[in-house]
């Protein structure tokens, strides 16, 4: 088993500037251990000059900044006022933390790690700063957000779209949010209609929010050094939201980006999507409810004539040709509109979701806005 290097567990500890920056340079020749998280969470070890040893668990994205440069840059570049509460998701060890707080009122900092709040408590302590930083220790997808002004976080990107979407469609106003995204990720948020990475992840992010790129971040800025290479963008809550149901959009998303290459009209005729939707809406149509097997004669007619007015209503805004992905937001706020007047609501119904999963396109992220 490899053992962090001597030097690397003293720049966890984060024992003053200069080794900091010693640890950076010479970061290539540490020896870590990155493990896959195995479920039971390691108390640190000492080895023989009792430095605690600290391992990295590829599963909690634990990558740390080192670069002050980069870390210098994202606190400027947050606009942090000095009455500001900022909201840092996975501290880890503390390098931005310190920055924010030299920067800010307080900071929370939501850390599922046991060991990097330890981490972090000695450092903050070590820096005084224990009278303004509230430390949660939780996993900040499950745990409810306190109030605060901002979020600047480099965030472990396996829960970058649970996380955004918990921020963007949560219940707590906010100035903006500063991440540290995979470059791969970001470029999706940033996208427009038409770009190849246009998803339906941009598509509910930008309803409700503006993003900014910011700076693209070597992945040698980090240890250990990931795969990848990362972007930090700059969300801000848009003040004015379209006057649509929130959750009827996102399921409406869904449903149109199931299969994003294909057009509205394709995605809208696949029998098991139509029944569901037929059966969500079933007290606007008679209580016709289809069941997906043996459907009786009286059933299938009424199918078919829910059909019918599927494509009925595609045709009448010219959306039946036309493909999710090439779409801007007005226009498909537009066809929600045309399937609302009609009298055809997306709603989050276990049938209509499990339909529309099952004819989802694969996605590297699968997860809360894209799928
Ligand atoms: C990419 S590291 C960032 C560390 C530090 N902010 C930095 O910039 O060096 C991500 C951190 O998030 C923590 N983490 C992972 N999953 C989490 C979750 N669900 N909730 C809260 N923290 C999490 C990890 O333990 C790790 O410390």
């Amino acid at each position: 088993m490899l053992r962090p290097h001597k030097n690397l567990c003293r720049f966890i500890n984060g024992l003053n500037h200069d080794q900091f920056l010693h640890c950076k340079r010479s970061a290539s020749s540490y020896q870590y251990n990155h493990r896959n998280h195995g479920g039971k969470e390691n108390v640190p070890k000492k080895d023989g000059n009792e430095e605690p040893q600290l391992y990295f668990y590829k599963s909690r994205g634990q990558h740390i900044l080192t670069n002050p440069r980069i870390l210098g840059s994202i606190v400027r570049k947050s606009a942090i006022r000095p009455t500001d509460t900022v909201l840092e998701i996975g501290p880890g060890t503390g390098n931005l933390t310190l920055k924010l707080l030299e920067a800010s009122q307080k900071v929370i900092a939501i850390e599922i790690d046991k060991r990097m709040v330890e981490v972090l408590h000695r450092r903050v302590a070590e820096h005084k700063f224990e009278d303004r930083i509230c430390v949660i220790r939780e996993d900040a997808l499950k745990c409810e957000f306190p109030r605060f002004d901002l979020v600047v976080a480099n965030i472990p990107y396996g829960i970058s779209s649970p996380l955004v979407a918990k921020l963007v469609y949560g219940a707590i106003p906010f100035r903006s949010a500063t991440l540290l995204l995979q470059k791969e990720f970001a470029r999706r948020l940033l996208a427009n209609p038409g770009d190849s990475e246009y998803n339906r992840l941009a598509v509910n992010v930008k309803l409700v929010a503006d993003v900014e790129h910011v700076m693209d971040v070597s992945k040698r800025d980090f240890v250990p050094c990931p795969k990848v290479d990362s972007s930090v963008v700059i969300i801000r809550p848009k003040k004015e939201v379209p006057e649509v149901n929130l959750e009827e959009w996102r399921s409406f998303t869904r449903t149109c980006f199931g299969k994003k290459n294909k057009t509205l009209g394709a995605t809208f005729k696949q029998k098991r999507m139509l029944m569901a939707l037929m059966n969500s809406n079933s007290e606007s149509f008679n209580g016709q409810g289809v069941e997906e097997e043996g459907c009786s004669s009286s059933s299938e007619k009424g199918f078919n004539s829910f059909k019918a007015k599927i494509i009925e209503i595609l045709k009448s805004g010219s959306f039946e040709d036309k493909r999710p992905a090439k779409l801007c937001n007005e226009e498909l706020l537009h066809l929600l509109a045309l399937f609302n007047q009609a009298g055809i609501y997306f709603r989050d119904g276990s049938e209509l979701q499990d339909a529309e999963r099952r004819a989802l396109a694969d996605d590297a992220y699968g997860s809360e806005l894209e799928d």
